[in-house]
């Protein structure tokens, strides 16, 4: 009778954005027949050419929580072999050891994408390594800020298993192994926007999440002393910046983006197949055949503002993660040619806690008069350098402010910008917002 079986993998979309995976069993009295089902199913399984045959994984051992290696061999392993998926596993042994392999010694051609096992600053070394390296192989100089970068064409996959895991959530919904891994496996693709930041013509880094001068900055600065505490280091460095309440001038000009990508509240989220993303490719067509300089409002398009800042924040997707579900953005695009540029003006520290509060309950976190925010496709910043101030002048700002401008007689009031989590100590910077650089295998945050 029942002598004859075989089992087929499939994915169960259980809730909240989670897939798992299930097995059936068909059995059959007749060997030919059950063969006939195996060669079937396995010939319809290989026809789909956007699944991965073959990756390259790199694994940070202590990023997060220390468990990327036994998430990886746990849950991930198990799900790429039933997938029938050939792997080249790589345990990093330095911080950059996944950055430097991509870009000079992996042999490419072998692989259908990359994987990375960590947090976004491992998923950061990928895109650095894997961008920098398509660039070279086609002589791109990425230190001129308006070269045409080219697309990569190997896509990223993310398993998350750092402390924000923010680039996985905002495309995934969820920040789960077992997930991520059946995304990779389906073969799915997300193109994503990816900002080059340089320094007059010399390129600093890419971001493809958050850009945060004053207070992410300064955060991000003071969690890199802590790092030792895990997770907990990013509350902490939170509270204490906050209550230090910097404040910094500046000036910055952008290129606002046009209507056709909505606005930072229009209340249009991106989810997976979203219209504003893939009507983008046309606008962005438009759009490079202008050359532009910043700084200058007689070039048409750009505009300029000036003052005291406490955050200047550049989201160029939503930023959600599990400590902010609705992001920092809620309604960015992940591959729409724009950046959300969000100015935090001068304001009491309570009001910036009613703006911060306002990032975790529904009311609108721009809806206060201290905030701005506009869509952007390019923007520069320039901080302003302060006369030497005197200890006298000093003691003064603080007294009729109530503000910590942070000037001593040698130095200037800067902060430092925290890119995708990583310290740039630039404070001048140029942003441009390369359009659909890179793929994930991800599909976006499906509709409930
Ligand atoms: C009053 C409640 C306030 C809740 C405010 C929530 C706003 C949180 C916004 C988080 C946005 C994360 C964006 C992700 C950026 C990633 O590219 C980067 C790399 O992993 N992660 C971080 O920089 C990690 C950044 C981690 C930021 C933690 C911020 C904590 C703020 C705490 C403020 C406390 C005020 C307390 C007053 C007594
Ligand atoms: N073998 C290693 N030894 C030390 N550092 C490493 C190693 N491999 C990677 N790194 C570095 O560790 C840093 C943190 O890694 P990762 O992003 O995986 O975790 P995390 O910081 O906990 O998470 P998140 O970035 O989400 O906050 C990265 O900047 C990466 O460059
Ligand atoms: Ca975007």
């Amino acid at each position: 009778m029942d002598q004859y079986a075989f089992t087929v993998s499939f994915v169960r979309k259980t809730r909240q954005h989670q897939w798992w995976c299930s097995d059936v069993t068909f059995h059959c009295a007749d060997q030919e027949l059950c063969e006939q089902w195996v060669r079937a199913t396995n010939e319809q399984l290989s026809s789909l050419t956007n699944r991965p045959k073959s990756l390259l994984v790199y694994i940070n051992p202590y990023g997060g929580k220390q468990r990327g290696e036994r998430i990886y061999e746990q849950k991930v392993a198990p799900v790429f072999r039933r997938a029938g998926i050939f792997t080249d596993v790589i345990v990093t042994e330095r911080a950059n050891h996944a950055r430097d392999h991509l870009k000079t010694e992996a042999n490419l051609d072998k692989y259908d994408g990359v994987v990375c096992v960590g947090g976004d600053g491992m998923f950061s070394e990928l895109l650095h390594g894997l961008v920098t390296r398509t660039q070279t192989d086609h002589d791109v100089d990425q230190n001129q800020s308006d070269a045409e970068l080219v697309p990569c064409s190997l896509r990223i996959g993310i398993i998350p298993a750092g402390s924000t895991d923010c680039v996985c959530f905002a495309t995934v919904g969820t920040n789960d192994p077992i997930t991520s891994a059946l995304h990779i496996v389906v073969g799915d693709s997300q193109p994503m926007d990816v900002c080059s930041v340089h320094q007059k013509d010399v390129f600093l880094r890419y971001s493809i999440s958050l850009l945060g001068y004053g207070f992410y900055g300064d955060l991000q600065a003071e969690s890199e002393r802590k790092r030792w505490l895990g997770p907990a280091r990013y509350d902490l460095s939170g509270i204490k910046t906050f209550l230090c309440h910097n404040l910094y001038e500046g000036s910055i000009s952008f290129l606002p983006a046009g209507d056709n990508v909505g606005h930072p509240r229009d209340k249009q989220p991106c989810r997976s197949g979203c219209r504003v993303c893939q009507h983008s490719k046309d606008e962005h067509n438009e759009m490079s055949g202008e050359k532009e300089k910043p700084g200058d409002d007689s070039s048409r398009g750009w505009k300029t503002v000036q003052g005291e800042f406490i955050a200047i924040n550049s989201a160029s997707m939503s930023c959600a993660c599990p400590r902010c579900p609705k992001g920092l953005s809620p309604f960015a695009h992940l591959a729409d040619g724009t950046t959300d540029l969000i100015l935090v003006r001068k304001c009491s520290r309570l009001d910036f806690f009613r703006h911060l509060l306002r990032h975790t309950n529904k009311q609108d976190q721009f809806d206060h008069s201290f905030v701005e925010v506009h869509r952007v496709r390019k923007f520069s910043f320039q901080p302003r350098r302060h006369e030497l101030a005197s200890p006298e002048e000093q003691s003064e700002h603080l007294k009729t402010t109530g503000f910590n401008p942070k000037i001593s007689a040698q130095t200037s009031a800067v902060s430092s910008w925290s890119c995708d989590g990583e310290i740039l100590h630039q404070a001048a910077i140029r942003v441009s917002v390369q359009h659909q650089l890179i793929r994930l295998f991800a599909r976006g945050i499906e509709e409930q």
